[in-house]
C-alpha cells in the first residue's frame, strides 16, 4: 500500500509547491492527454474489430467524418468497398471508429436484431430535442408498444380511406402549376428568374422541389393529423415555418453543435441555435397539444354516442392511433401516454414529408432526362379512364409501378442510417472480407456500444446486387425476375430504401400511394423537360438527399426544369 501511493504522494508535494496557476494548466493539460490517450490508442487497441480493414483517417479530430460529408453522397463508402469490401471500418469524431457494413447476411442479421442493435443515444437525444419521445426514437417495449397501436393507422384499410385527401392535394398542385404556366407575370414560380434562353413560349421554369414539398406538406397536414398547412393556397403557416427552421438548425455541422452532442454536459452553454430550436419546439407542441385535445373530444363523443356516424370521425393517423389508444379493451400498459401521442404529430412531419417530397422530386429530375421513359409513363396514365384511380387500378400500373421502384432504388432520399450494439454481438456476414493481418473474416465481435453506419444509398446502387449496370437508371430491371438475386433485407422490392426487420418504415404504404397519386397526376398533365440553360444539379445530402443548382449556391435548395401542358 505505501509503495503504492509513494508516487502519489511525491506527485503530491511537487505540486504544493507550484502556484494555483500553474496547478489548473497541469490539471488541463493532463486532462487533454487523458482525452487523446483515450480517444485515440487506447479506442484502437480495444477495439473489438481491430482486424477489420478500412481506410486511414483524413483529420485529427474529424476523423474521415467530414470527408465523408464533404463528398458526394455514398462516394467514399463505394470507393473504400472496392478497396476494403463491402465491410470496412473509418474514424469518425474524436477518435472514435464506426463499423461500415453493406454485407446482405450482416445487415440483415443487424436490422433483424433490433433490440440488439438500437438507434444510438446521442443521434436519439438530439431527435427528441425536435420531435419528442415518439416511435422513431423509441427502443424495445416501448417501441413495440407504439408500433402495435401505430399499425392499423398503416395498414391498406386506411390507405384507401386516406387516398381522396391524398388527390385533393395532388389537383391543387396541378391547378398551381396551371397557373404558373399560364401566369408568365407570376415571380414566385422559381427563387432565381429564368435566363432569357430559359424563356420559351408556353413553358415556364418552375422550381419542382418548392410545390412538391408544399403538396407533401399538405398531405401529411391534412392525412397524417387533419391539419390544414394551405401551403399551396397560401404559402406561409406557423407551424410548417417552426418545423422546418428548427429542423435545418438541427441539422447544422458546427464544431461546437457536434461536442454538444458527443459530449452532452456541455449543454450548459446556451447556443442560439439551441434557444431557437427550443422556441420552435415549444410553439409545434402548443399547436399539437390543441390538435390531440379537439381530436380526443371526438373520439370520446363517439364512444359515447354523441357523433352518430362514424364518418363523421377523423381518417387521418392520428385519428386513427388516438381511437386504437383509447379503445376501452386495450390495458392501461400498453396506452400511449399523451407526451407520446403528441410526438407523433412531429414524427410525422419529420419522417413523412421531406421523405416523400424530395423522392417525388428526383422522380420529376429522372423523367425530364429520359423523355422516352418519361412517353412512356404518359402513354400508359393516360389511358386510365379516371383521373382519381383508387388504390388496386393505381397499384395494377405496371410502368408506374417499376418508374416508382427504379426512383426509389436510385434516387432514394434517405442515404443511410446507424445502429449501435447494445451487448456484445458476432454480427455474421455473407461475403467474407481479408482481415489487417490477412485472414479470412466470416464474422465481425462488435462489442457493446459499437457504432455501425447503415448504408442505404450504396446497396440499392450495388453492383454486387444490381449488375453492372447498378448505375443507370432503367425502370425496365424490375421486369418479372429482374430483382436481385442477393437477398436484400428491405421491406419493400428488394430495396434497402424503407429498411427491412421490426424497425421498418411504418409509413412505407402511405409513402408509396402519395408517390404513385402525384407522379400519376403530373405524367398525364405535364411535360417536363430539362431548362435550355442546363443547369448542373448537385445533390446536397443530410438527412435527406436534396439538389441544389451549381452556381446557385445562394438560392438554396432547387430543382428549376421546364414545365409545359400536355397537348
Ligand atoms: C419515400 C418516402 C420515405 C422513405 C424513403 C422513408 C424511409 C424511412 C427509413 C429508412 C426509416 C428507418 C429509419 C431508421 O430506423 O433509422 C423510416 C422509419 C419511419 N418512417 Fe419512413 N420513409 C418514407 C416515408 C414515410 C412516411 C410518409 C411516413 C409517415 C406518414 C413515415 C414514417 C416513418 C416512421 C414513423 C418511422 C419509424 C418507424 C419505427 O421506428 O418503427 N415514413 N422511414
Amino acid at each position: 500500500m505505501t509503495t503504492l501511493s509513494a508516487p502519489f504522494t511525491v506527485i503530491g508535494g511537487l505540486l504544493a509547491s507550484v502556484p494555483i496557476y500553474g496547478r489548473i494548466l497541469i490539471g488541463i493539460a493532463l486532462f487533454l492527454l487523458w482525452v487523446y490517450v483515450y480517444n485515440w490508442p487506447y479506442t484502437e487497441y480495444t477495439l473489438s474489430y481491430r482486424n477489420v480493414p478500412g481506410p486511414p483517417r483524413s483529420s485529427f479530430l474529424w476523423g474521415s467524418l467530414l470527408d465523408v460529408l464533404q463528398s458526394k453522397p455514398g462516394e467514399r463508402h463505394t470507393q473504400w468497398t472496392a478497396e476494403y469490401g463491402p465491410t470496412h471500418r473509418f474514424h469518425s469524431v474524436f477518435g472514435t471508429i464506426r463499423l461500415y457494413t453493406a454485407d446482405p447476411g450482416g445487415l440483415s442479421f443487424i436490422l433483424q436484431h433490433s433490440d440488439d442493435f438500437i438507434k444510438p443515444e446521442r443521434s436519439n437525444r438530439t431527435l427528441k430535442e425536435m420531435i419528442g419521445d415518439g416511435i422513431l426514437t423509441a427502443e424495445g417495449a416501448d417501441h413495440r408498444r407504439q408500433r402495435k397501436i401505430m399499425n392499423p393507422a398503416f395498414g391498406p384499410a386506411a390507405l384507401r380511406d386516406m387516398l381522396p385527401i391524398m388527390w385533393e392535394k395532388t389537383y391543387e398542385l396541378k391547378a398551381k402549376l396551371f397557373s404558373l404556366i399560364e401566369d408568365p407575370s407570376n415571380e414566385e414560380a422559381s427563387p432565381t428568374p429564368p435566363v432569357a434562353m430559359d424563356i420559351v413560349p408556353g413553358a415556364r421554369k418552375v422550381d419542382m422541389l418548392k410545390y412538391i414539398a408544399m403538396t407533401a406538406l399538405d398531405i401529411i397536414g391534412s392525412a397524417g393529423f387533419g391539419y390544414e398547412f394551405n401551403s399551396i393556397g397560401q404559402g406561409h403557416n406557423p407551424l410548417a415555418t417552426a418545423f422546418s427552421r428548427m429542423f435545418s438548425l438541427g441539422q447544422q455541422i458546427k464544431p461546437l453543435r457536434v461536442l454538444q452532442i458527443m459530449f452532452p454536459v456541455l449543454k450548459v452553454i446556451p447556443t442560439e441555435s439551441a434557444r431557437i430550436i427550443k422556441e420552435c419546439y415549444d410553439l409545434c407542441c402548443g399547436i399539437g397539444r390543441d390538435i390531440v385535445h379537439r381530436k380526443r373530444r371526438q373520439i370520446q363523443a363517439e364512444y359515447s354516442g354523441d357523433i352518430e356516424k362514424k364518418t363523421d370521425m377523423g381518417k387521418d393517423l392520428l385519428s386513427i392511433l388516438m381511437k386504437a389508444n383509447m379503445a376501452p379493451d386495450l390495458r392501461p400498459d400498453q396506452k400511449m401516454s399523451d407526451d407520446e401521442v403528441l410526438a407523433q404529430i412531429t414524427t410525422f412531419m419529420l419522417a413523412g414529408n421531406e421523405t416523400t417530397s424530395t423522392a417525388l422530386t428526383w422522380a420529376v429530375y429522372r423523367l425530364s432526362q429520359h423523355p422516352d421513359i418519361q412517353k412512356r409513363l404518359r402513354a400508359e396514365c393516360s389511358a386510365v379512364d379516371s383521373d382519381q384511380p383508387g388504390i388496386d387500378e393505381l397499384n395494377a400500373l405496371p410502368y408506374l409501378d417499376k418508374v416508382t421502384h427504379e426512383v426509389l432504388r436510385y434516387d432514394g432520399p434517405v442515404p443511410s442510417t446507424e445502429r449501435m450494439a447494445a451487448r456484445d454481438m458476432v454480427i455474421p456476414l455473407t461475403i467474407p472480407i481479408i482481415g489487417r493481418d490477412g485472414t479470412i473474416m466470416t464474422s465481425i465481435n462488435a462489442k457493446k456500444g459499437c457504432d455501425i453506419a447503415i448504408p442505404i444509398m450504396s446497396v440499392n446502387r450495388s453492383e454486387s446486387v444490381w449488375g453492372p449496370d447498378a448505375d443507370q437508371f432503367n425502370p425496365d430491371r424490375f421486369d418479372v425476375g429482374g430483382f436481385p438475386k442477393e437477398p436484400v433485407p428491405g421491406v419493400y422490392g428488394s430495396l434497402m430504401t424503407f429498411l427491412g426487420g421490426p424497425r421498418n418504415c411504418i409509413g412505407y404504404r402511405f409513402a408509396l400511394a402519395e408517390f404513385k397519386a402525384i407522379l400519376f397526376m403530373l405524367a398525364r398533365s405535364f411535360e417536363i423537360e430539362t431548362l435550355p440553360s442546363k443547369p448542373v444539379i448537385e445533390h446536397k445530402a443530410n438527412i435527406v438527399i436534396r439538389p441544389r443548382v451549381v452556381g446557385e449556391e445562394e438560392a438554396g435548395l432547387q430543382m428549376p426544369l421546364l414545365l409545359r401542358l400536355v397537348e
